[in-house]
Protein backbone atom coordinates (compact mmCIF):
# COMPACT_ATOMS: atom_id res chain seq x y z
CA UNK A 1 0.00 0.00 0.00
CA UNK A 2 1.22 3.48 -1.06
CA UNK A 3 0.44 5.88 2.15
CA UNK A 4 -0.04 9.60 1.12
CA UNK A 5 -0.27 11.94 4.51
CA UNK A 6 -1.16 16.01 4.03
CA UNK A 7 0.94 18.58 4.93
CA UNK A 8 0.30 19.62 8.75
CA UNK A 9 0.65 15.40 9.38
CA UNK A 10 3.90 16.02 7.53
CA UNK A 11 4.99 18.93 9.43
CA UNK A 12 4.06 17.62 12.98
CA UNK A 13 6.49 14.76 11.96
CA UNK A 14 9.01 16.40 10.79
CA UNK A 15 9.27 18.74 14.14
CA UNK A 16 9.12 15.47 16.23
CA UNK A 17 11.87 13.75 14.36
CA UNK A 18 13.73 16.70 14.30
CA UNK A 19 13.97 17.82 17.81
CA UNK A 20 15.77 13.76 18.23
CA UNK A 21 18.18 14.67 15.51
CA UNK A 22 20.98 17.21 15.31
CA UNK A 23 20.47 20.43 12.79
CA UNK A 24 20.11 19.99 9.39
CA UNK A 25 20.28 16.16 9.70
CA UNK A 26 16.73 15.74 8.36
CA UNK A 27 17.70 18.08 5.57
CA UNK A 28 21.07 16.07 4.73
CA UNK A 29 19.52 12.73 4.62
CA UNK A 30 16.70 14.41 2.08
CA UNK A 31 19.56 15.60 0.19
CA UNK A 32 21.62 12.53 0.18
CA UNK A 33 18.44 9.95 -1.56
CA UNK A 34 17.47 12.97 -4.03
CA UNK A 35 21.31 13.04 -5.11
CA UNK A 36 21.01 9.22 -5.44
CA UNK A 37 17.95 9.37 -7.52
CA UNK A 38 19.35 12.43 -9.81
CA UNK A 39 22.75 10.58 -10.33
CA UNK A 40 19.92 7.21 -11.48
CA UNK A 41 18.43 10.07 -14.09
CA UNK A 42 21.90 11.18 -15.20
CA UNK A 43 22.92 7.63 -15.62
CA UNK A 44 20.40 6.59 -17.96
CA UNK A 45 21.85 8.77 -21.11
CA UNK A 46 25.55 8.85 -19.50
CA UNK A 47 27.02 9.51 -16.37
CA UNK A 48 27.51 11.96 -13.15
CA UNK A 49 30.96 12.72 -13.71
CA UNK A 50 31.06 15.99 -16.55
CA UNK A 51 26.86 16.19 -16.61
CA UNK A 52 25.51 19.56 -16.47
CA UNK A 53 22.95 19.68 -13.59
CA UNK A 54 20.75 22.94 -13.64
CA UNK A 55 19.24 23.66 -10.23
CA UNK A 56 16.13 25.56 -9.60
CA UNK A 57 16.50 26.86 -6.01
CA UNK A 58 13.57 28.22 -4.16
CA UNK A 59 13.73 30.39 -1.41
CA UNK A 60 12.35 27.72 1.19
CA UNK A 61 13.79 23.95 2.40
CA UNK A 62 12.46 22.60 -1.15
CA UNK A 63 15.88 24.27 -1.96
CA UNK A 64 17.84 23.69 0.74
CA UNK A 65 17.47 20.26 -0.09
CA UNK A 66 18.21 20.89 -3.70
CA UNK A 67 21.27 22.95 -2.88
CA UNK A 68 22.89 20.12 -0.53
CA UNK A 69 21.76 17.47 -3.54
CA UNK A 70 23.78 19.60 -5.88
CA UNK A 71 27.01 19.95 -3.81
CA UNK A 72 27.08 15.75 -3.63
CA UNK A 73 26.49 15.86 -7.58
CA UNK A 74 29.44 18.66 -7.76
CA UNK A 75 31.55 16.28 -5.57
CA UNK A 76 31.04 13.34 -8.13
CA UNK A 77 32.10 15.56 -10.84
CA UNK A 78 28.83 16.77 -12.53
CA UNK A 79 29.40 20.68 -13.48
CA UNK A 80 26.30 22.13 -11.15
CA UNK A 81 24.65 25.66 -11.70
CA UNK A 82 21.75 26.83 -9.45
CA UNK A 83 19.50 29.58 -10.61
CA UNK A 84 17.55 31.48 -7.32
CA UNK A 85 14.23 32.09 -7.43
CA UNK A 86 14.60 34.01 -4.22
CA UNK A 87 18.36 34.93 -4.97
CA UNK A 88 18.11 36.85 -1.02
CA UNK A 89 16.24 34.05 0.22
CA UNK A 90 17.88 30.57 -0.50
CA UNK A 91 19.54 28.06 2.17
CA UNK A 92 22.76 29.59 2.88
CA UNK A 93 24.06 26.20 3.97
CA UNK A 94 22.85 24.53 1.10
CA UNK A 95 24.15 27.45 -0.62
CA UNK A 96 27.50 27.20 1.00
CA UNK A 97 28.24 23.65 0.62
CA UNK A 98 27.36 24.30 -3.53
CA UNK A 99 29.94 26.74 -3.68
CA UNK A 100 32.39 24.83 -1.74
CA UNK A 101 31.83 21.97 -3.34
CA UNK A 102 32.68 23.92 -6.92
CA UNK A 103 29.32 24.62 -7.89
CA UNK A 104 27.90 27.86 -8.85
CA UNK A 105 24.77 30.63 -9.16
CA UNK A 106 23.79 31.70 -12.81
CA UNK A 107 21.95 34.53 -13.35
CA UNK A 108 20.11 33.14 -16.50
CA UNK A 109 20.81 29.63 -18.13
CA UNK A 110 21.91 31.13 -21.47
CA UNK A 111 25.83 30.13 -21.61
CA UNK A 112 25.91 27.67 -19.58
CA UNK A 113 25.09 24.79 -22.44
CA UNK A 114 22.82 22.20 -23.24
CA UNK A 115 21.64 20.64 -19.94
CA UNK A 116 21.21 16.80 -18.79
CA UNK A 117 19.37 17.64 -16.01
CA UNK A 118 17.16 20.08 -14.17
CA UNK A 119 16.20 19.65 -10.61
CA UNK A 120 13.33 21.36 -9.53
CA UNK A 121 13.78 23.04 -5.80
CA UNK A 122 11.34 26.00 -6.11
CA UNK A 123 8.53 25.13 -3.67
CA UNK A 124 7.49 21.38 -2.15
CA UNK A 125 4.73 21.36 0.66
CA UNK A 126 5.00 25.02 1.45
CA UNK A 127 4.09 26.22 -2.14
CA UNK A 128 0.76 27.32 -2.76
CA UNK A 129 -1.25 28.57 -5.88
CA UNK A 130 0.29 27.99 -8.59
CA UNK A 131 4.11 28.99 -9.65
CA UNK A 132 4.83 32.81 -9.02
CA UNK A 133 5.52 34.76 -12.79
CA UNK A 134 8.98 34.98 -11.76
CA UNK A 135 9.51 31.30 -10.78
CA UNK A 136 7.41 30.50 -13.60
CA UNK A 137 9.86 32.16 -16.33
CA UNK A 138 12.35 30.53 -14.34
CA UNK A 139 10.89 27.39 -15.18
CA UNK A 140 10.12 27.48 -18.94
CA UNK A 141 13.64 28.81 -19.59
CA UNK A 142 15.49 25.94 -17.31
CA UNK A 143 12.82 23.53 -19.66
CA UNK A 144 13.12 25.10 -22.73
CA UNK A 145 15.63 21.92 -23.98
CA UNK A 146 14.86 18.35 -23.64
CA UNK A 147 16.60 17.49 -20.70
CA UNK A 148 14.92 15.49 -17.84
CA UNK A 149 13.53 17.27 -14.73
CA UNK A 150 13.61 15.71 -11.56
CA UNK A 151 11.11 17.23 -9.16
CA UNK A 152 12.22 18.03 -5.14
CA UNK A 153 9.70 16.41 -3.03
CA UNK A 154 6.85 17.70 -5.27
CA UNK A 155 6.46 19.33 -8.81
CA UNK A 156 6.96 22.88 -8.01
CA UNK A 157 3.12 24.85 -8.41
CA UNK A 158 0.56 21.53 -7.13
CA UNK A 159 -1.04 21.81 -4.26
CA UNK A 160 0.06 19.22 -2.17
CA UNK A 161 -2.75 18.48 -0.10
CA UNK A 162 -5.64 18.54 -2.95
CA UNK A 163 -3.89 17.27 -6.06
CA UNK A 164 -5.56 20.90 -7.03
CA UNK A 165 -3.07 22.60 -10.30
CA UNK A 166 -4.33 26.21 -9.79
CA UNK A 167 -1.40 28.20 -12.29
CA UNK A 168 1.78 27.39 -14.19
CA UNK A 169 3.15 23.88 -12.65
CA UNK A 170 6.51 22.18 -13.06
CA UNK A 171 6.12 19.13 -15.21
CA UNK A 172 8.90 16.29 -13.79
CA UNK A 173 9.71 13.29 -15.22
CA UNK A 174 10.60 12.16 -11.47
CA UNK A 175 9.48 13.19 -8.37
CA UNK A 176 11.57 12.46 -5.56
CA UNK A 177 9.64 12.90 -2.40
CA UNK A 178 10.92 12.72 1.55
CA UNK A 179 9.04 10.29 3.93
CA UNK A 180 5.44 9.53 2.58
CA UNK A 181 3.97 10.23 -0.53
CA UNK A 182 1.57 13.50 -0.08
CA UNK A 183 -1.86 13.25 -1.64
CA UNK A 184 -1.03 15.88 -4.55
CA UNK A 185 1.36 13.23 -5.49
CA UNK A 186 -1.39 10.90 -6.41
CA UNK A 187 -4.38 12.47 -7.28
CA UNK A 188 -4.37 14.17 -10.74
CA UNK A 189 -4.49 16.81 -12.28
CA UNK A 190 -1.55 17.33 -9.81
CA UNK A 191 -0.42 13.64 -10.22
CA UNK A 192 -0.15 14.13 -14.04
CA UNK A 193 2.79 16.47 -13.28
CA UNK A 194 4.70 14.15 -11.35
CA UNK A 195 5.96 11.32 -13.51
CA UNK A 196 7.51 8.36 -12.10
CA UNK A 197 7.32 8.62 -8.44
CA UNK A 198 10.33 7.70 -5.78
CA UNK A 199 10.08 7.84 -1.93
CA UNK A 200 13.12 8.27 -0.01
CA UNK A 201 12.95 6.99 3.56
CA UNK A 202 14.37 9.96 6.32
CA UNK A 203 13.04 8.29 9.11
CA UNK A 204 9.43 9.84 8.67
CA UNK A 205 7.80 6.44 9.16
CA UNK A 206 7.87 5.99 12.95
CA UNK A 207 6.67 9.06 13.62
CA UNK A 208 3.62 9.55 11.14
CA UNK A 209 0.40 8.40 12.64
CA UNK A 210 -0.99 5.06 12.01
CA UNK A 211 -3.86 6.24 9.40
CA UNK A 212 -2.58 7.95 6.41
CA UNK A 213 -5.33 10.41 4.75
CA UNK A 214 -4.81 8.55 1.47
CA UNK A 215 -3.46 5.30 0.34
CA UNK A 216 -2.99 3.58 -2.74
CA UNK A 217 -3.59 -0.47 -3.67
CA UNK A 218 -0.08 -2.09 -4.95
CA UNK A 219 -0.81 -5.16 -6.88
CA UNK A 220 0.09 -7.53 -3.84
CA UNK A 221 -2.73 -5.53 -2.08
CA UNK A 222 -5.27 -6.06 -4.83
CA UNK A 223 -3.45 -10.18 -4.90
CA UNK A 224 -4.62 -10.51 -1.13
CA UNK A 225 -8.33 -9.15 -1.39
CA UNK A 226 -9.12 -10.78 -4.56
CA UNK A 227 -12.05 -13.47 -4.08
CA UNK A 228 -10.71 -16.96 -4.35
CA UNK A 229 -13.39 -19.87 -4.70
CA UNK A 230 -12.74 -22.43 -2.15
CA UNK A 231 -12.83 -26.73 -2.75
CA UNK A 232 -16.04 -26.17 -1.14
CA UNK A 233 -17.30 -23.52 -3.08
CA UNK A 234 -20.34 -23.85 -5.81
CA UNK A 235 -21.88 -21.07 -7.91
CA UNK A 236 -24.07 -20.02 -5.29
CA UNK A 237 -21.81 -19.51 -2.45
CA UNK A 238 -19.13 -17.87 -4.63
CA UNK A 239 -22.15 -15.07 -4.62
CA UNK A 240 -24.84 -14.26 -6.93
CA UNK A 241 -24.74 -10.72 -8.65
CA UNK A 242 -27.81 -9.11 -10.02
CA UNK A 243 -27.75 -6.47 -12.47
CA UNK A 244 -30.33 -4.14 -13.46
CA UNK A 245 -29.01 -2.15 -16.38
CA UNK A 246 -29.73 -1.14 -19.63
CA UNK A 247 -33.42 -0.08 -21.24
CA UNK A 248 -35.05 -0.46 -24.92
CA UNK A 249 -33.03 2.91 -25.77
CA UNK A 250 -30.01 1.41 -24.52
CA UNK A 251 -29.74 -2.46 -24.64
CA UNK A 252 -25.88 -2.08 -24.92
CA UNK A 253 -25.18 -0.99 -21.84
CA UNK A 254 -27.36 -4.30 -19.72
CA UNK A 255 -24.67 -6.16 -21.95
CA UNK A 256 -21.69 -4.22 -21.01
CA UNK A 257 -22.66 -4.15 -17.58
CA UNK A 258 -23.03 -8.09 -17.27
CA UNK A 259 -19.22 -8.73 -19.36
CA UNK A 260 -18.02 -6.87 -16.22
CA UNK A 261 -19.64 -9.05 -13.61
CA UNK A 262 -19.10 -11.79 -15.51
CA UNK A 263 -15.56 -11.58 -14.60
CA UNK A 264 -15.35 -10.26 -10.96
CA UNK A 265 -15.84 -13.60 -9.12
CA UNK A 266 -19.38 -14.05 -8.36
CA UNK A 267 -20.13 -17.47 -9.44
CA UNK A 268 -23.10 -16.28 -11.53
CA UNK A 269 -24.93 -13.12 -12.81
CA UNK A 270 -28.73 -12.46 -13.11
CA UNK A 271 -29.83 -9.92 -15.06
CA UNK A 272 -33.48 -7.99 -14.11
CA UNK A 273 -34.68 -5.83 -16.91
CA UNK A 274 -35.76 -4.99 -20.53
CA UNK A 275 -32.59 -5.99 -21.93
CA UNK A 276 -32.75 -9.45 -21.01
CA UNK A 277 -32.95 -10.82 -25.51
CA UNK A 278 -29.22 -8.88 -25.60
CA UNK A 279 -28.13 -9.87 -23.14
CA UNK A 280 -28.63 -13.75 -23.59
CA UNK A 281 -27.42 -13.34 -26.98
CA UNK A 282 -24.16 -12.16 -25.75
CA UNK A 283 -23.79 -13.92 -22.46
CA UNK A 284 -25.82 -17.05 -22.75
CA UNK A 285 -24.25 -18.03 -19.01
CA UNK A 286 -26.38 -15.26 -17.77
CA UNK A 287 -29.68 -15.74 -15.57
CA UNK A 288 -32.08 -13.13 -17.14
CA UNK A 289 -35.70 -12.43 -15.84
CA UNK A 290 -37.34 -9.54 -18.59
CA UNK A 291 -39.43 -7.82 -15.72
CA UNK A 292 -38.47 -6.09 -12.01
CA UNK A 293 -35.75 -6.78 -10.19
CA UNK A 294 -37.68 -7.22 -6.76
CA UNK A 295 -39.08 -10.50 -8.75
CA UNK A 296 -35.98 -11.63 -10.07
CA UNK A 297 -34.44 -14.22 -7.39
CA UNK A 298 -32.22 -13.89 -4.83
CA UNK A 299 -28.84 -11.99 -5.14
CA UNK A 300 -26.02 -11.13 -2.56
CA UNK A 301 -25.61 -7.90 -4.53
CA UNK A 302 -27.34 -5.21 -6.57
CA UNK A 303 -26.07 -3.24 -9.79
CA UNK A 304 -28.70 -0.42 -10.70
CA UNK A 305 -28.04 1.96 -13.07
CA UNK A 306 -26.39 1.99 -16.47
CA UNK A 307 -28.31 2.89 -19.25
CA UNK A 308 -31.78 2.65 -17.34
CA UNK A 309 -33.06 5.53 -19.06
CA UNK A 310 -35.58 7.67 -17.18
CA UNK A 311 -38.91 5.37 -17.54
CA UNK A 312 -41.37 4.26 -14.83
CA UNK A 313 -39.66 0.92 -14.83
CA UNK A 314 -36.49 2.65 -14.45
CA UNK A 315 -37.81 4.11 -11.47
CA UNK A 316 -39.40 1.59 -10.55
CA UNK A 317 -36.25 -0.59 -11.19
CA UNK A 318 -34.11 1.86 -8.55
CA UNK A 319 -36.49 1.30 -5.51
CA UNK A 320 -36.46 -2.16 -6.01
CA UNK A 321 -32.83 -2.99 -5.64
CA UNK A 322 -32.46 0.30 -2.84
CA UNK A 323 -34.92 -1.55 -0.81
CA UNK A 324 -33.26 -4.61 -1.15
CA UNK A 325 -31.17 -5.87 1.95
CA UNK A 326 -27.82 -6.58 0.33
CA UNK A 327 -25.34 -4.48 -0.51
CA UNK A 328 -26.15 -2.62 -4.09
CA UNK A 329 -24.28 -0.58 -6.31
CA UNK A 330 -25.66 2.30 -7.85
CA UNK A 331 -24.09 3.95 -11.37
CA UNK A 332 -25.40 5.99 -13.76
CA UNK A 333 -28.80 6.64 -14.45
CA UNK A 334 -29.69 5.25 -11.12
CA UNK A 335 -27.58 8.27 -9.28
CA UNK A 336 -30.47 10.36 -11.38
CA UNK A 337 -33.09 8.14 -10.40
CA UNK A 338 -32.49 7.29 -6.60
CA UNK A 339 -34.00 8.68 -3.41
CA UNK A 340 -31.45 10.17 -1.16
CA UNK A 341 -33.77 9.09 1.56
CA UNK A 342 -34.08 5.52 0.25
CA UNK A 343 -30.25 5.47 0.15
CA UNK A 344 -29.65 6.77 3.34
CA UNK A 345 -32.37 4.53 5.24
CA UNK A 346 -30.34 1.43 3.86
CA UNK A 347 -28.86 -0.69 6.59
CA UNK A 348 -27.29 -3.00 3.99
CA UNK A 349 -23.74 -0.78 2.23
CA UNK A 350 -24.31 1.45 -0.32
CA UNK A 351 -21.72 2.08 -3.39
CA UNK A 352 -22.31 4.77 -5.58
CA UNK A 353 -19.99 5.52 -8.62
CA UNK A 354 -20.89 8.72 -10.00
CA UNK A 355 -18.22 10.74 -12.54
CA UNK A 356 -17.16 14.20 -12.30
CA UNK A 357 -20.67 15.30 -13.88
CA UNK A 358 -22.99 12.94 -11.96
CA UNK A 359 -21.16 13.97 -8.83
CA UNK A 360 -21.69 17.73 -9.53
CA UNK A 361 -25.36 16.90 -9.76
CA UNK A 362 -25.53 15.05 -6.80
CA UNK A 363 -23.73 17.87 -4.81
CA UNK A 364 -25.35 20.26 -6.04
CA UNK A 365 -22.60 22.27 -7.67
CA UNK A 366 -20.51 22.84 -11.05
CA UNK A 367 -18.53 20.06 -12.65
CA UNK A 368 -15.53 22.26 -12.93
CA UNK A 369 -15.78 22.98 -8.43
CA UNK A 370 -15.68 19.03 -8.46
CA UNK A 371 -12.74 18.37 -11.24
CA UNK A 372 -10.89 21.27 -9.22
CA UNK A 373 -11.03 19.66 -5.59
CA UNK A 374 -11.65 15.72 -6.45
CA UNK A 375 -10.78 14.75 -2.75
CA UNK A 376 -13.10 16.99 -0.86
CA UNK A 377 -15.96 16.15 -3.33
CA UNK A 378 -15.65 12.41 -2.92
CA UNK A 379 -15.61 12.67 1.16
CA UNK A 380 -18.80 15.15 1.62
CA UNK A 381 -21.09 12.85 -1.28
CA UNK A 382 -18.96 9.38 1.05
CA UNK A 383 -20.87 11.65 4.27
CA UNK A 384 -24.20 13.03 2.36
CA UNK A 385 -25.09 9.85 1.48
CA UNK A 386 -24.14 7.54 4.28
CA UNK A 387 -22.31 5.43 1.57
CA UNK A 388 -19.34 4.42 -0.57
CA UNK A 389 -18.46 6.92 -3.09
CA UNK A 390 -16.06 5.44 -5.99
CA UNK A 391 -15.56 9.06 -7.94
CA UNK A 392 -14.84 8.19 -11.71
CA UNK A 393 -11.30 9.82 -13.71
CA UNK A 394 -8.39 9.24 -14.51
CA UNK A 395 -7.08 9.12 -10.55
CA UNK A 396 -10.33 7.41 -9.31
CA UNK A 397 -10.92 7.99 -5.79
CA UNK A 398 -13.01 5.39 -3.11
CA UNK A 399 -14.26 7.13 0.32
CA UNK A 400 -15.93 5.99 2.95
CA UNK A 401 -18.11 7.62 5.78
CA UNK A 402 -16.34 8.05 8.96
CA UNK A 403 -13.21 9.05 8.72
CA UNK A 404 -11.41 6.04 6.87
CA UNK A 405 -8.21 6.81 4.20
CA UNK A 406 -9.21 7.59 1.02
CA UNK A 407 -8.21 5.14 -1.56
CA UNK A 408 -7.03 5.97 -4.98
CA UNK A 409 -6.56 4.53 -7.91
CA UNK A 410 -3.01 4.24 -9.65
CA UNK A 411 -4.02 2.03 -13.04
CA UNK A 412 -6.11 3.96 -14.32
CA UNK A 413 -5.73 5.65 -18.04
CA UNK A 414 -7.13 8.11 -19.92
CA UNK A 415 -8.19 5.70 -22.71
CA UNK A 416 -10.94 4.34 -19.97
CA UNK A 417 -12.65 7.69 -20.96
CA UNK A 418 -15.04 5.70 -23.19
CA UNK A 419 -18.52 5.29 -23.95
CA UNK A 420 -19.72 2.09 -21.80
CA UNK A 421 -16.81 1.74 -19.95
CA UNK A 422 -17.90 2.88 -16.82
CA UNK A 423 -21.04 0.36 -17.40
CA UNK A 424 -18.13 -2.41 -17.24
CA UNK A 425 -16.66 -0.98 -13.79
CA UNK A 426 -20.28 -1.10 -12.32
CA UNK A 427 -20.57 -5.10 -13.18
CA UNK A 428 -17.39 -5.87 -11.96
CA UNK A 429 -17.16 -4.01 -8.50
CA UNK A 430 -20.60 -5.21 -8.14
CA UNK A 431 -19.55 -8.51 -8.88
CA UNK A 432 -16.83 -7.90 -6.32
CA UNK A 433 -19.44 -7.24 -3.61
CA UNK A 434 -21.61 -10.32 -4.59
CA UNK A 435 -18.26 -12.34 -3.93
CA UNK A 436 -18.24 -10.81 -0.20
CA UNK A 437 -15.21 -7.86 -0.33
CA UNK A 438 -16.20 -5.07 1.76
CA UNK A 439 -17.73 -2.43 0.08
CA UNK A 440 -14.78 0.02 -0.52
CA UNK A 441 -12.27 -3.05 -1.28
CA UNK A 442 -15.17 -4.10 -3.92
CA UNK A 443 -14.96 -0.43 -5.18
CA UNK A 444 -10.97 -0.17 -5.43
CA UNK A 445 -10.16 -3.49 -6.27
CA UNK A 446 -12.56 -3.01 -9.17
CA UNK A 447 -10.99 -0.27 -10.34
CA UNK A 448 -7.68 -1.48 -10.28
CA UNK A 449 -8.47 -4.47 -12.45
CA UNK A 450 -10.31 -1.90 -14.74
CA UNK A 451 -7.90 0.49 -15.19
CA UNK A 452 -4.94 -2.37 -15.72
CA UNK A 453 -7.29 -4.22 -18.43
CA UNK A 454 -8.14 -0.68 -19.83
CA UNK A 455 -4.25 -0.87 -20.31
CA UNK A 456 -3.75 -4.04 -21.67
CA UNK A 457 -6.23 -3.54 -24.16
CA UNK A 458 -5.61 -0.05 -25.45
CA UNK A 459 -1.61 -0.55 -25.17
CA UNK A 460 -1.74 3.61 -26.43
CA UNK A 461 -4.58 3.53 -29.17
CA UNK A 462 -7.80 4.21 -28.54
CA UNK A 463 -10.01 1.13 -26.61
CA UNK A 464 -13.44 0.19 -27.11
CA UNK A 465 -15.51 -0.81 -23.20
CA UNK A 466 -16.18 -4.68 -24.60
CA UNK A 467 -12.13 -5.17 -25.24
CA UNK A 468 -11.54 -3.61 -21.28
CA UNK A 469 -14.16 -6.24 -20.50
CA UNK A 470 -12.46 -8.94 -21.99
CA UNK A 471 -8.85 -8.55 -20.96
CA UNK A 472 -10.18 -8.64 -17.38
CA UNK A 473 -9.66 -12.52 -16.59
CA UNK A 474 -5.91 -11.91 -18.37
CA UNK A 475 -5.20 -9.40 -15.55
CA UNK A 476 -6.78 -11.19 -12.92
CA UNK A 477 -4.45 -13.92 -13.41
CA UNK A 478 -1.08 -12.03 -13.67
CA UNK A 479 -2.19 -10.21 -10.69
CA UNK A 480 -3.41 -13.22 -8.53
CA UNK A 481 -0.31 -15.24 -10.07
N1 LIG B 1 11.80 20.63 7.51
C1 LIG B 1 12.74 19.76 7.18
O1 LIG B 1 13.68 19.52 7.86
C2 LIG B 1 12.63 19.06 5.94
C3 LIG B 1 12.02 19.66 4.85
N2 LIG B 1 12.14 19.13 3.64
C4 LIG B 1 11.82 19.92 2.51
O2 LIG B 1 11.22 21.14 2.87
C5 LIG B 1 10.11 21.40 2.09
C6 LIG B 1 9.19 22.34 2.75
O3 LIG B 1 9.93 23.51 3.01
P1 LIG B 1 9.32 24.94 3.34
O4 LIG B 1 10.45 25.85 3.54
O5 LIG B 1 8.36 24.82 4.43
O6 LIG B 1 8.51 25.30 2.05
P2 LIG B 1 8.92 25.24 0.51
O7 LIG B 1 10.37 25.25 0.31
O8 LIG B 1 8.16 24.14 -0.10
O9 LIG B 1 8.28 26.58 -0.05
C7 LIG B 1 8.51 27.83 0.59
C8 LIG B 1 9.16 28.80 -0.38
O10 LIG B 1 8.49 28.86 -1.58
C9 LIG B 1 7.97 30.17 -1.82
N3 LIG B 1 6.69 29.99 -2.50
C10 LIG B 1 5.53 29.60 -1.96
N4 LIG B 1 4.60 29.49 -2.90
C11 LIG B 1 5.18 29.82 -4.07
C12 LIG B 1 4.71 29.91 -5.40
N5 LIG B 1 3.46 29.67 -5.71
N6 LIG B 1 5.59 30.25 -6.39
C13 LIG B 1 6.88 30.53 -6.09
N7 LIG B 1 7.38 30.47 -4.82
C14 LIG B 1 6.53 30.14 -3.84
C15 LIG B 1 7.92 30.81 -0.47
O11 LIG B 1 7.98 32.19 -0.55
C16 LIG B 1 9.14 30.19 0.20
O12 LIG B 1 10.30 30.84 -0.21
C17 LIG B 1 9.58 20.05 1.80
O13 LIG B 1 8.74 20.02 0.69
C18 LIG B 1 10.86 19.28 1.57
O14 LIG B 1 11.34 19.48 0.26
C19 LIG B 1 12.66 17.78 3.48
O15 LIG B 1 11.59 16.91 3.57
C20 LIG B 1 13.67 17.44 4.53
C21 LIG B 1 13.18 17.70 5.87
K1 LIG C 1 9.75 21.03 -6.09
Amino acid sequence: MRHAYDTETVRAAEQTLMRELPDGALMRRAAAGLAVACGDVLRRNGRVYGSRVLLLVGGGDNGGDTLYAGARLARRGAGVRALLAAPGKAHPGGLAELLAAGGAVIGTPDGFGPVDLVVDGITGIGGRGGLRPDAERLVREATAGRAPVVAVDLPSGVEADTGQVLGPAVRADVTVTFGTYKPGLLIDPAAGHAGALRLVDIGLGSVLPARPCLEALQYEDVAALLPVPGTESDKYRRGVVGVAAGSRQYPGAAVLAVSGALHGGAGAVRYAGPGADAVIARHPETLVHPGRPAEAGRVQAWVVGPGLGNTPEAVEAVADVLAADVPVLVDADGLRLMDTGAVRARDAATVLTPHAGEAAALLGVAREEVEAGRLAAVRELAARYDATVLLKGSTTLVAEPGGAPVRVNPTGTSWLATAGSGDVLSGLAGSLLAAGLAPRDAASVGAYLHGLAARRASAGAPVAARDVAARIPEVWRDVYA
